[in-house]
């Protein structure tokens, strides 16, 4: 049996984005203000004073770009709904021209034979809702489910697989506990009660989903193995720290009904207790799990890093990204099959993977040589297979990301794209990485 790489059958090949991130126009044809709206236009938040006023342009410019991922070969698109271009006040009356880009953009995709693959939140929050409390305030549940219903209605006799949220530990690490990304808040007492109302409104968006809904939802998180610094053990015990709060805190009430013992360890005084419907709510069966990886941490014990305690080490030999993230694909292996032996097995799709490098400017002839990119998603690819060959049950895989975009705090200085963007000119080019993401999908993996 020749050793080439080859993916099941019906593995699913894609490339990812978000809203916020490329489509521009976030005040247009009635669309209300999201907290990222209101978070790049405070000074200082994201880098060079960048914003999503433009980003792709990929509000008016999305036929253009469906025909991009037709020429690539895509044979999904992960993408994210705004909430706030689709109800402008979070609640209540539904914006046409909104939830008409949404469905358009799915019959657009449909007719060039690519499955819409589609995220409810992204990150971008109605500010109106932020303004009630947001992610701290519990009848955000009902908000979102409300949200979610309208869209389930609109868009599921054409859409065949959802999720619910995007990187939830991201929301309430990023912006509850350290502040970096919206809503910006500094508050280690906040931030559990965010994370634990992203995972009801999650619970109670897909209960409707089993009432009105004809095909596949889930929830996407992002995991990133951590790896003891040394055998000592207090390096051994941030790394479980470092573990439970940013894999365990999610998938363990999805799965289990309850946090992981360490969480209590992790926020001290912090740590709410909940109500047991809480967790009847969250814990609804999932058709998939969504899984965004991008590196591993190496990690030893620093009392100061509150509140985990913990803190990644360097790795000297190490090739590093331009996030600061080391390239280790073994990290994605070893990932899949824990969650394949922590959770059952279940159906996963890599929903984010891949990496900003410093690309060079476009040569003549059009050309964007990323061979570092093409390297990475080499390396991760395999490993993904090899975790197939194992009986980890990985459906498909969507590259972060189709487009070079707004990467949140870094503005557009972090290149994540497989297709180059010029933000002056709009202009779009395929890196060489598209190229070779085509070859893979052309050979369902044997080009590997
Ligand atoms: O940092 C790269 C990506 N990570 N996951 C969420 C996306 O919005 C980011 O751009
Ligand atoms: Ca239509």
């Amino acid at each position: 049996m020749s050793n080439a790489i080859e993916f099941p059958k019906n593995f699913l090949w894609g490339a990812s984005t978000s809203a916020y991130q490329i489509e521009g126009s976030p005040l247009a044809d009635g669309a209300g203000p999201s907290i990222w709206q209101r978070f790049a236009h405070s000074p200082g938040n994201i880098r060079d004073g960048d914003t999503g006023d433009v980003a792709c342009d990929h509000y008016r410019r999305s036929a253009q770009d469906v025909a991009l991922m037709r020429e690539i070969g895509l044979q999904a698109y992960r993408f994210s709904i705004s909430w706030s271009r689709v109800m402008p006040s979070g609640r209540g009356a539904v914006n046409p021209v909104g939830i008409g880009f949404y469905d358009e953009l799915v019959d657009r995709l449909l007719a060039q034979g690519i499955k819409p693959m589609v995220t409810l939140f992204h990150w971008d929050l109605p500010e109106t809702l932020d303004n009630q409390g947001g992610w701290l305030n519990r009848d955000i549940a009902d908000w979102f489910a409300d949200y979610a219903r309208v869209m389930f209605e609109r868009l599921d006799d054409r859409v065949t697989s959802w999720a619910t949220l995007n990187e939830p530990w991201v929301v309430s690490d990023g912006g509850y506990l350290n502040g970096t990304l919206a809503p910006g808040h500094h508050n280690r007492f906040e931030a559990p009660i965010a994370a634990h109302n992203l995972l009801r409104a999650h619970g109670a968006a897909v209960k409707v989903y089993r009432e009105v809904g004809k095909h596949e939802i889930g929830l996407v998180v992002n995991l990133e193995p951590k790896y003891p610094a040394s055998e000592s053990a207090a390096d051994q015990q941030a790394a479980a720290r470092g573990h439970a709060y940013m894999n365990g805190q999610f998938l363990d009430p999805v799965f289990f009904g309850r946090y992981p013992e360490k969480m209590k360890d992790v926020y001290g005084d912090a740590w709410p207790e909940w109500p047991a419907e809480d967790f009847e709510l969250i814990r609804q069966r999932l058709d998939f799990i969504g899984v965004n990886y991008y590196t591993r941490s190496v990690t030893r014990d620093e009392p100061s890093a509150l509140p985990v305690r913990a803190v990644a080490v360097r790795q000297p030999l190490a090739t590093y990204t331009e996030t600061g993230w080391e390239v280790y694909a073994r990290g994605l292996s070893d990932t899949l099959e824990w969650v394949a032996a922590r959770y059952g097995n279940p159906p996963l799709y890599i929903t984010e993977n891949g990496a900003a490098f410093f690309d060079p400017p476009v040569a003549e002839g059009g050309r964007v040589h990323d061979p570092l990119r093409i390297d990475y998603y080499q390396k991760h690819l395999r490993a993904i297979h090899e975790v197939i060959q194992k009986g980890v049950d990985v459906r498909g895989y969507c590259a972060w990301s189709l487009l070079d975009n707004l990467e949140w705090a870094h503005g557009f200085s972090k290149r994540f794209g497989i297709v180059h963007v010029n933000f002056a000119t709009q202009e779009r080019t395929l890196k060489d990485s598209a190229y070779f993401y085509r070859e893979v999908i052309a050979t369902n993996g044997a080009v590997l």
